[in-house]
C-alpha cells in the first residue's frame, strides 16, 4: 500500500474523531454503536493526501481499466479531487439534484458512450449511494463495474453491488478497524464485542432479502444487468476448467444444484445415503475424518456410486497448512483422499503455497479445489478484504482453483463456482454459530450456484422427500435466476 500502513492510517482516523463510538443514526434510521464520519478529512489535509493515495494505489494494484473517476458526492468529491488532479485522470461529477437552467445535467464532464468510470465512496453501509450514483451514470451511457470505499461497515453493500455486478474494493474493513483499535488499546473488548455484534445483526443485504413480507420490495436494478448465463453455457466457456464444466453439464442434465453434506458416521450409513439420494444430487459432501471405520474398500464402493448416478465427490478436509505438508495430508495418509476425491477445498490464510501443494497432488488426476472465501458461522473472519484476496488468488491459480465456498456470489467471473453451505428450508441457525438461510435466497438473491444442505435432510424422517424438496426449491430458485421460470 501507499505511503502509510492500514494500521496507522486506522488510527490516524480515529486520531482526528473519524471513528465515533457511541449511538448515532445512519441513512437508513437504523441506531450504530459506531459512526464513520469522514467529512472530517477536509480539515486535516495531510492526512486527505495519504487517503487519496491509498485509494488510487488500491486502483493500480488491481489493474482496474477506467476511463474517468467519480466520487459519490460530497465527501468523495474532494478525494476524486486530489486523485484526478496528482494523477491527470478524466473526472466527472455527478450532480445530487439537476440545475434548473442551462444544460441540466446530471453528470458534469466529458465523456464518451461505453466510457468505464471507476467510483470512489467514503464509506459504503448498505452500498446504496454508490448504486444510485451508478445509476445515474449508466443512464449517461456509462459503464460501472468497479467501485473503491475507504470504509466498509461490512454490513452487505458489497455483497448488494456484487449482485448488481459492481465489485466494491474497501481500503478499510469493519472488523479490521475494530481490531487495531483494540489492539492500540484505544476501545475495549465489551466495545468491540457489541460492534462486532451490531454489524453481524444488521447485515443489510441479508436482511432485506430474507425478511419476507417484511421487507421492502427489491430494488429495480438500474445498472445494465450482464447476461445471465446458464449452467449449461458456462459449462462451454473457453476458459473453464473441465471439473467445472463436467460439474455444470451434470447439474443441467439431473436438474439439480443440491450437494448434500453426508455427515454421518459409518461407512455403511453413507453409502445408504449416497445410493438413496444419488438420482437428486449434483455433488455429495463428505467429512472423511469423521467415518469411525473409514477404508480404501468403502472409497473404491463410494467412486462406483459417485459413477452410477453421475455425481461428484467433494471431500470437505479445510485444508491450511503450509504447501509442503498439504501435498502430502492430501495424497497420502489413511484416507488417500485425492484418490477418490474429485473436489476439495483450502483455506487461503497460507497463502498461495496451498493451493500450490494441492496443486502439484490433484492437477495431474483432473482434480479441483474451491477456496473458502466466506463461512456461514456467526463472527466468521473470512469477510471484506480477505474475501477480495481469496477471489485473486482464485485467479491467480484457475488451472487448479474451480470456485468458492461462499455465502453469495463473489466475482462476476462464470467460470468459477460459487458453492453455499448453511442452508434449510427455513433461515435461523444452531446452537453453536452455524448460520442458515435458504435455498431462493442463496441462489436467486445471492447469485450462488451450489445449495450444501446437511442436517436439514439428515435430520428429516424421510431423507429421499426432504432431498427432494431442496433440489425443487434450488433448481426453481435457478431458474427464476435466469429468467426460465415456468411457474
Ligand atoms: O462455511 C461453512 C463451510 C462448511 N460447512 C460445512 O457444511 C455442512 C453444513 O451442515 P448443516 O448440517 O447443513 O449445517 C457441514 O458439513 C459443515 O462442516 C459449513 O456449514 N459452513
Amino acid at each position: 500500500m501507499a505511503d502509510v500502513s492500514i494500521d496507522s492510517l486506522i488510527l490516524k482516523l480515529h486520531d482526528v474523531n473519524a471513528v465515533k463510538f457511541g449511538e448515532y443514526k445512519l441513512k437508513s434510521g437504523l441506531l450504530t454503536p459506531i459512526y464513520i464520519d469522514l467529512r472530517v478529512l477536509v480539515s486535516h489535509p495531510a492526512l486527505m493526501n495519504q487517503v487519496s493515495s491509498v485509494i488510487y494505489q488500491r486502483a493500480q494494484e488491481e489493474n482496474l481499466q477506467f476511463n474517468s473517476v467519480c466520487g459519490v458526492p460530497y465527501t468523495a468529491l474532494p478525494l476524486a479531487t486530489i486523485i484526478c488532479s496528482k494523477h491527470e485522470l478524466p473526472m466527472l461529477i455527478r450532480r445530487k439534484e439537476a440545475k434548473d437552467y442551462g444544460t441540466k445535467k446530471m453528470v458534469e464532464g466529458s465523456w464518451c458512450e461505453g466510457d468505464t468510470c471507476l467510483i470512489i465512496e467514503d464509506t459504503v453501509t448498505s452500498g446504496s449511494s454508490i448504486l444510485e450514483t451508478a445509476e445515474v451514470l449508466h443512464r449517461e451511457g456509462l459503464k460501472v463495474t468497479d467501485a473503491i470505499v475507504l470504509m466498509d461497515r461490512e454490513q452487505g453493500g458489497m455483497e448488494m453491488l456484487a449482485s448488481l455486478g459492481i465489485r466494491l474494493l474497501p481500503i478499510i474493513s469493519m472488523f479490521k478497524l475494530l481490531d487495531v483499535l483494540l489492539a492500540a488499546e484505544r476501545i475495549d473488548a465489551p466495545t468491540a464485542q457489541s460492534v462486532r455484534k451490531f454489524i453481524l445483526d444488521n447485515n443489510t443485504f441479508r436482511h432485506k432479502k430474507t425478511n419476507g413480507s417484511d421487507a421492502p420490495a427489491p430494488k429495480k436494478p438500474c445498472v445494465e444487468p450482464k447476461r445471465i448465463l446458464s449452467y449449461a453455457d458456462r459449462a462451454e466457456l473457453p476458459k473453464i476448467h473441465p471439473l467445472a464444466s463436467k460439474l455444470l453439464k451434470i447439474m443441467e442434465e439431473k436438474k439439480s444444484n443440491l450437494c448434500v453434506s453426508a455427515d454421518v458416521t459409518s461407512n455403511k450409513e453413507l453409502l445408504q445415503l449416497a445410493e438413496s439420494l444419488g438420482p437428486k444430487i449434483c455433488m455429495l459432501k463428505t467429512h472423511c475424518d469423521i467415518l469411525k471405520d473409514f477404508t480404501e474398500e468403502f472409497s473404491q464402493k463410494l467412486q462406483a456410486v459417485a459413477e452410477q448416478h453421475n455425481f461428484l465427490i467433494f471431500e470437505d478436509r479445510k485444508f491450511a497448512d503450509i504447501g509442503n505438508t498439504v501435498k502430502h495430508q492430501y495424497e497420502g495418509g489413511v484416507f488417500r483422499i485425492s484418490s477418490w476425491s474429485h473436489i476439495v477445498n483450502a483455506h487461503a490464510v497460507p497463502g498461495p503455497g496451498v493451493v500450490k501443494g494441492l496443486s502439484a497432488v490433484g492437477k495431474p488426476l483432473g482434480r479441483g479445489c474451491l477456496l473458502i472465501a466466506q463461512m456461514s458461522s456467526q463472527g466468521s473472519l473470512a469477510t471484506g478484504e480477505y474475501t477480495q484476496a481469496v477471489v485473486k488468488m482464485a485467479e491467480e491459480n484457475s488451472d487448479f482453483v474451480i470456485g468458492f465456498i461462499c455465502g453469495s456470489k463473489i466475482t462476476e467471473k462464470p467460470e468459477f463456482l460459487h458453492m453455499t453451505p448453511g442452508v434449510q428450508i427455513k433461515a435461523g441457525g444452531d446452537l453453536m454459530g452455524q448460520q442458515y438461510t435458504t435455498p431462493e435466497d442463496v441462489i436467486y438473491n445471492k447469485g450462488s450456484d451450489v445449495i450444501i444442505v446437511g442436517r436439514g435432510i439428515l435430520e428429516a424422517s424421510d431423507w429421499l422427500e426432504a432431498a427432494e424438496s431442496y433440489r425443487k426449491s434450488g433448481w426453481d430458485a435457478y431458474k427464476r435466476r435466469s429468467g426460465q421460470s415456468d411457474q
